[in-house]
């Protein structure tokens, strides 16, 4: 495993993944969290790298800024369709929930059969969980794939037990690049942490930029880097020279 070099604040720019790469995986989304320390610590390399830090997340932003209190980094919530340029700027909305009203009710029966199965409502994309129901997991992907059939405006993605429906058109990948078409992104070298198979997208564009790819823990990655895990992600932003 090739661990990521140190880099250099005045000329990277950090994105960071928030589920498995931040915070560890548990059962409820509810229950994540940063401890203070560790928020510190973001704050310090945010100012550091003159506040070119993002988190790129499948999380809603107003989700983010609740777990990482009091701060409010640019970020790229619903996997771009979600968007806060500079940190502590306004968020822009690419999509409105509207357009999957159809959707949720097309889930409905199978939540009413399933009770096993959760349904996180994001606004602009709706994920079901079956951490705590593997045996479902084939049922939630059938229903959610059925559910948006037919609708070339929508994309169906899995992540680590979840099935998510949200439209199409955005993905981390393209988050990162319009992060990096502007102030303070544009002109660094990017950097991107991350564990799932939706961060294969930011990871490929950033290798593609000549930055610095780093996939978390063991799953198959087009990134040339590797952190073990969430620990062993904080023990790296400690020692990462900025
Ligand atoms: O892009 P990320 O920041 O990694 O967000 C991806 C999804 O994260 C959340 O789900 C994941 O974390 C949950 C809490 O640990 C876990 O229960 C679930 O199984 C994971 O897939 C979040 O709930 C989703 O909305 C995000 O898309």
């Amino acid at each position: 495993m090739k661990r990521p070099p140190a880099i250099d604040p005045k000329t990277h720019a950090l994105f960071l993944d928030f589920d498995g790469t931040l915070v560890e995986l548990v059962d409820d989304p509810e229950k994540v969290g940063l401890e203070a320390p560790r928020i510190d610590r973001l704050t310090e390399i945010a100012a550091s790298l003159d506040g070119a830090l993002a988190i790129v997340s499948g999380r809603r932003i107003a989700d983010l800024d609740r777990f990482l209190s009091p701060l409010a980094f640019a970020a790229a919530g619903v996997h771009g369709l979600e968007r806060r340029r500079a940190p502590g700027g306004a968020v822009e909305f690419l999509m409105q929930p509207e357009a999957l009203d159809p959707i949720r009710d097309a889930l409905a029966p199978t939540l009413e059969e399933n009770r096993r199965l959760s349904l996180e409502d994001k606004g602009t994309a709706l994920v079901l969980h079956y951490r705590t129901a593997p045996d479902l997991a084939e049922v939630a992907k059938a229903v959610m794939r059925k559910a948006a059939g037919g609708r070339d405006d929508l994309v169906v993605m899995e992540g680590d037990n979840i099935v998510e429906v949200h439209p199409s058109g955005m993905d981390k990948g393209r988050a990162l690049e319009e992060f990096m078409t502007a102030a303070p992104f544009a002109g660094r070298v990017p950097v991107y942490l991350g564990d799932d198979t939706t961060d294969e997208f930011a990871l490929k564009t950033v290798a593609a930029m000549g930055g610095l790819a780093v996939k978390v823990g063991t799953k198959p990655s087009v990134a040339d880097h590797r952190l073990a895990d969430v620990a062993d992600v904080h023990h790296w932003l400690d020692v990462c020279g900025v």
